[in-house]
């Protein structure tokens, strides 16, 4: 069986995603500083057990890293082998290594990781390219190796190198399973490692490489954020993550309590994000609920009668006029952001799919400066913004246009709603005159509804179809709907006529 499919199983079987971590510190060996090899060896094996012997229940697996058995000088391969043989065998076995060299020199690397020492699964640098990982997981370990590849490791040094090429990591790992599991596919044989430094490379790892999982080291003594990165690199199903721990486990006063604890506190955690993805599916978001709390709180969002520009009597009235304070402006904003990023907009989940915003004057201009500082404050995207002038300017530079070169750019138009659709037709019409390449729009509230009785189609989707682009909005009637339902704060008789406005005029 292969090492991640036996990961998968052990973690189903005993619900965890611990990975216990088998560091044998010399400070924590309790030998005399003149103590024999031989003496710091044997104390090593017997530290290790005693983790072991703690753990086991709570060890999806164990992980010892090869450096403390190599510093043992003559006896620390044996010590290692003993150490591995140890464990259960219904527990894998991860050997953290950290190998990478060129093919032939690679073999006899994993020779010694599974053949010689006994362990399952080893960690590899990948940075000497495809042919450095192949020996680990083709030939004769074909489905049975497999590979955590450093991606973004945990300490501050990764932001020297790895971090301009973790993205390029996460997808190459995808890319080289399928070439090393050939036609045969099957269970992935890569994996990576992403510091729980660095939530933000973990997210932008999950959506890369969906279906691998990811090792998270740096809980603990370095003082990674567990929650938030479960948040970030968990799979959908809440699982696809082992969280690597050592000394957080090593040194504490009660093993089995520690890892008792550290596997309870992820299952925690991962029960949010699977009560999350269902809040999704009942179609609304944690940043859009938020939203249209805000909403109503700044007075933007209005139950009651009102009657629109179409003749129409809608049980409820949006007017973005009324965020109009710099705390208003700026929970807008992130709004927004958050809307792009959860959207086909984003690339991944600190890159989006268009170089700059362009904000229609005038009542863009504010939203889309806004909206470019969120996704830079709150994404790490950092895009140009530009906007138009009504009235050509006679002095000075001239021109219509002002802030980031739009020329051979996509461009995202940022606008508060879309009524008839002419605004946003009229700046499509305009980019396209200066060769700027529109590829989507952002607004705050799409109210989903029919065009005409007889004309099925509302304005947002006429726009999306005419112009071949995405509309995204913060929030739509759907959203609102679900809102009024899940709320019990509101009048029966608001959700009613909120419902008979969605059955006479709203699209799905
Ligand atoms: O990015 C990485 C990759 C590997 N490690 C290793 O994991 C353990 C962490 O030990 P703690 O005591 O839990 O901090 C250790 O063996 C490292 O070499 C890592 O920390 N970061």
């Amino acid at each position: 069986m292969s090492f991640f499919s036996r990961i998968s199983d052990r973690s189903k079987e005993i619900d965890s995603l611990l990975c216990v971590g088998l560091d044998p510190h010399l400070a924590e060996l309790n030998v005399a500083s003149d103590a024999d090899e031989e003496t710091v060896a044997a104390a090593a094996l017997q530290f290790c057990k005693s983790i072991i012997e703690a753990t086991h229940p709570y060890a999806v697996s164990y992980k010892p890293n090869s450096a403390f058995f190599e510093s043992l000088g003559e006896p620390g391969h044996a010590t290692l082998t003993s150490v591995i043989s140890s464990i259960p065998n219904s527990i894998p076995v991860l050997l953290d290594c950290k190998r990478g060299d060129i093919g032939s020199t690679a073999s006899a690397y994993a020779q010694a990781s599974y053949v010689k020492s006994g362990a399952d699964g080893v960690t590899l640098s990948p940075l000497m390219g495809y042919d450095s990982v192949e020996p680990f997981v083709t030939g004769e370990f074909a489905g049975k190796g497999g590979a955590f590849l450093l991606c973004k490791t945990s300490n501050p040094g990764s932001e020297d190198i790895l971090k301009g090429v973790a993205g390029k990591i996460a997808r190459l790992a995808g890319e080289w399973s399928e070439r090393a599991n050939g036609e045969k596919g099957g269970v992935p044989c890569l994996g990576l490692v992403v510091g729980a430094t660095d939530a933000a490379a973990l997210r932008q790892a999950r959506m890369e490489a969906k279906g691998l999982w990811i090792l998270s080291p740096g809980v603990g003594a370095q003082g990674g954020d567990l929650d938030a990165a479960l948040m970030a690199g968990l799979d959908e199903e809440g699982s696809g993550m082992l969280v690597p721990v050592s000394r957080g486990i090593s040194r504490a006063e009660d093993r089995a309590e520690a890892a008792k604890k550290l596997r309870d506190d992820i299952n925690d955690a991962r029960k949010r994000v699977v009560e999350g993805k269902s809040k999704k599916e009942d179609g609304i978001e944690t940043f859009q609920t938020e939203f249209i709390e805000f909403a109503l709180q700044q007075g933007v969002l209005k139950f009651g009668s009102f009657t629109l520009k179409s003749g129409r009597e809608s049980p409820y009235f949006f007017n973005a006029g009324l965020f109009d304070s710099g705390a208003a402006l700026f929970k807008l904003g992130k709004a927004y952001a958050a809307s792009i990023m959860s959207s086909e907009l984003a690339l991944t989940s600190s890159s989006v799919k268009f170089d700059v915003i362009f904000g229609p004057a005038y009542k863009g201009i504010s939203l889309g400066a806004i909206v470019a500082a969120a996704l830079y404050a709150d994404f790490g995207v950092d895009v140009g913004f530009a906007y138009n002038r009504k009235e050509a300017k006679d002095h000075g530079e001239g021109g219509m246009l002002v802030g980031a070169s739009m020329k051979g750019k996509k461009v995202l138009v940022v606008d508060d709603v879309i009524s008839a659709g002419t605004a946003i037709r009229e700046s499509h019409s305009m980019l396209t005159k200066i060769e700027a390449i529109p590829v989507g729009v952002s607004i705050a509230l799409d109210r989903a509804e029919k065009r005409a009785l007889d004309d099925p189609v509302s304005a947002v989707q006429a726009v999306a179809r005419d112009l071949a682009i995405p509309v995204v909005s913060i929030v739509g009637l759907k959203q609102l709907f679900g809102f009024l339902s899940g709320s019990g704060d509101f009048d029966a008789s608001i959700l009613e006529a909120v419902t008979k406005y969605r059955s006479e005029y709203g699209v799905d």
